[in-house]
């Protein structure tokens, strides 16, 4: 397994992640666990901020919630300096509750309800994405009502078809549920109306292509597409972009054979493109915004599972379960995605035989990892899956009424809870049983 960020063998022949053994761990927090690499975080948060500053453009870097969305974590962003982009009004909740400044909070979504749009403009939450006209004017009338003039970006498609890790990730292609279509003239249509609403302030638009992408040519793309319609609302309807947000889908190394970018060779390309394209169209070039999730936390997140059965099935494969699966990472089964994995308590040990990962759940999808090669496995030993620190947590299940794993911060070779494993009592929590069925009263 390649070893992201501080993560270490150590003499012991344990995994290490932080200074913090991952045997410990278990013994302190138990499995599964997720555990974050808190110094990693920090580490790209700053590529992010150091590679815009170099670029000499305005800028602003919002964390994309959506990968990672705890307390914790909008603090370690709002303490490097970060923006926060929201999706929903927990994700805005939360980073209210974690005291994140809401002036530096963009609050994103195809379908925002009125209730969602009320508590965003209460919070004076420094940017909406307004992503169609339904939404124009719904926000239009509660900030009105409200009595408050609000900053707008329109979140528009540009037409481009982004290689990202899944047909289900990519957003920028025409035929998507996300934005306005630039083609179409619908996105103009859509600045005329915006620039026209008395209690929205449009600084510009908002494209974001896609996921997990590898190459530059999506984003230049894209900023080229942005950079010409820019001007054509300024020659045909005088309006000049402040503000052009070009979304996140920085790709990360999950496995062998991936080949990400630097950060800071994304952010130059797309600053770069910026500069050519955007060059007279106004009176100044356009402050850029970027809303990078995954390449902030996928992979500094290691989950750390306990091995528990297994099954050979002789000339076909080995099965080897562990105490979590999709309700922890519905990602191989939704998007078929891989990971790498190492035998975490026997780290140093050369791999004996090629096995395959098999959650707990009763659901034949419910792998992974098909095909590893491990030393070989018994019960009690602890497998560690690297690379999991976005889309995992935040896209847990209680399918099958599993209890969702705990969240650790490791740096330094200190260990932090930052989310409790649930308990059972939480997995009752909202049920309610009608008195004409109860057998017995119900205690929870
Ligand atoms: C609008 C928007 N912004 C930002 C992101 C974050 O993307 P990523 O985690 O790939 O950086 C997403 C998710 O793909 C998104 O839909
Ligand atoms: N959740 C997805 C990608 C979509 C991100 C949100 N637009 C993943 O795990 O890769």
């Amino acid at each position: 397994m390649f070893l992201h960020g501080t993560s270490r063998i150590n003499d012991a022949g344990h995994l290490e992640i932080g200074g913090c053994d991952v045997t410990e761990l278990k013994a302190e927090y138990g499995t599964p666990l997720y555990i974050v690499d808190e110094q990693l975080v920090r580490r790209r948060c700053r590529e992010y901020m150091d590679a815009f500053a170099a670029s000499g453009l305005g800028f602003q870097v919002a964390y994309a919630s959506k990968a990672f969305s705890v307390m914790a974590m909008c603090r370690l962003a709002d303490e490097e300096g970060l923006s926060l982009d929201v999706v929903s009004d927990g994700e805005l909740y939360t980073a209210l509750q974690a005291g994140f400044p809401a002036e530096r909070i963009h609050f994103h979504g195809n379908n925002k309800t009125p209730d969602e749009i009320e508590m965003a403009l209460d919070a004076r939450i420094g940017c909406f994405v307004v992503d169609n006209l339904v939404e124009l004017e719904l926000l239009q009338a509660i900030a009105a009502e409200k009595n408050q003039t609000v900053n707008v970006l329109l979140r528009v498609t540009p037409g481009v078809e982004a290689h990202a890790h899944h047909a289900y990730a990519a957003t920028g292609q025409t035929d998507s549920k996300f934005g306005f279509d630039i083609g179409n003239g619908s996105a103009q249509e859509a600045v005329r109306l915006a620039s026209s609403k008395a209690n929205l302030k449009l600084l510009g638009v908002h494209s974001h292509i896609g996921s997990q992408i590898f190459e530059t040519e999506g984003f230049q793309l894209a900023v080229e597409r942005v950079a010409g319609f820019a001007r054509k609302v300024k020659e045909e309807l005088g309006i000049e972009f402040s503000v052009v947000n070009l979304g996140g889908g920085f790709g990360i190394r999950y496995v062998e054979g991936d080949t990400p970018l630097q950060v800071s060779e994304y952010v130059a390309a797309i600053t770069d493109a910026v500069k050519t394209h955007f060059a007279g169209i106004g009176s100044k070039l356009p402050e850029i915004w970027v809303e990078p999730g995954r390449s902030i936390v996928g992979d500094a997140g290691t989950t750390l599972y306990t091995i528990g059965t297994s099954k050979e099935i002789p000339g076909v494969r080995k099965y080897v379960a562990v105490d979590g699966g999709m309700t922890d990472n519905p990602r191989p089964a939704l998007y078929e995605s891989k990971y790498e994995a190492v035998l975490a308590n026997r780290a140093g040990e050369q791999p004996e035989e090629t096995v395959s990962i098999a959650g707990k759940c009763c659901e034949s999808g419910d792998m992974l990892i098909w095909d590893v090669e491990l030393p070989k496995a018994e019960s009690g030993d602890l497998l560690a899956v690297a690379c999991t620190g976005a889309y995992n947590y935040s896209m847990a299940s209680n399918y099958n009424r599993i209890r969702r794993p705990a969240v650790v911060f490791v740096q330094n070779g200190q260990s932090d809870l930052v989310v409790k494993r649930e308990s059972h009592g939480d997995i009752i929590a909202n049920d309610i049983v009608p008195a004409r069925i109860a057998k017995q009263p119900v205690t929870k």
